[in-house]
């Protein structure tokens, strides 16, 4: 059975003001609920382990949504570290062969349809799999005066999105093995990929958007008010 680990333990230094982003609502919901909601509507998860910041305010306390149990740990500074603690945190129960999603709290905008998708394409992968779209728009290289250095090759360039598939025993020894290799890994996947394994790139939705900055915000109430 399916499990998600959901880290929600960042302090949104760029976006900046004195809430975590995770907690801002958007919609009527704090972005956290919507992504809580998006991973257990879906039948094919069974339950969320959420990483939460140590002077963490704001969690409602949530310990069943959908009719799904929701546990909740302490995150680390990293988050891969926030991500490392929830799989720690999971019930003994799951085997090391079960997969697991990994979904930022900052991605309100998860529809169904990806989720099925990522987890029939990582069914069929040992390696693993990643939502991802890829990159429409030419790419620059700035100089340190900010003019352009460069124009990159954008052939064969994705945007690694979330949720990220793999099996908890696998994502244990990758996460693991980076951390312990002293190398800060942005996604599960690069933490994979230093496995010399290679996960499969599920195109997802363009609008599967993280809240990074206010203007993200702005268009993650557009996104969700037009579902409601
Ligand atoms: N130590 C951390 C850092 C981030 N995250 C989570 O990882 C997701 C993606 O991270 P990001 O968008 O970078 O969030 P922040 O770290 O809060 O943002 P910033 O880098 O601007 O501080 C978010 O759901 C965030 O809560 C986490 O669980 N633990
Ligand atoms: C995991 C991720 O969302 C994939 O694009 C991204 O790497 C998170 O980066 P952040 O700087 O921690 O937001």
């Amino acid at each position: 059975m399916t499990w998600a680990l959901l880290p929600a333990a960042g302090s949104g230094r760029r976006f900046g003001g004195e809430v975590p982003k995770q907690y801002l609502r958007a919609a009527g919901k704090p972005l956290i609920e919507h992504a809580l909601d998006a991973l257990l509507s879906h039948p094919g998860v069974a339950g969320v382990v959420v990483a939460l910041s140590a002077d963490d305010a704001h969690w409602p306390g949530w310990t069943r949504l959908h009719g799904k149990p929701v546990v909740a740990c302490t995150g680390g500074g990293e988050r891969a570290d926030s991500v490392l603690a929830a799989l720690h945190a999971l019930p003994e129960t799951i085997a090391d062969g079960e997969l697991l999603l990994v979904h930022d709290a900052a991605r309100p905008n998860l529809r169904a349809g990806d989720i099925a998708k990522l987890i029939d394409a990582a069914g069929a992968c040992a390696d693993g799999a990643i939502l991802a779209a890829p990159v429409r728009d030419t790419l620059k290289r700035a100089a340190a005066d900010a003019t352009i250095a460069a124009t990159e090759p954008r052939d064969g360039l994705w945007r690694a999105l979330t949720p990220q598939a793999f099996r908890r025993g696998l994502l244990r020894r990758a996460l693991e093995g980076a951390k312990a290799a002293g190398i800060a890994v942005t996604d599960e996947a690069m933490a994979v990929e230093r496995l010399g394994l290679r996960p499969l790139l599920v195109e997802g939705r363009e609008d599967n958007l993280k809240v990074t900055t206010p203007a993200d915000l702005a268009l993650a109430e557009f996104l969700l008010a037009r579902r409601a």
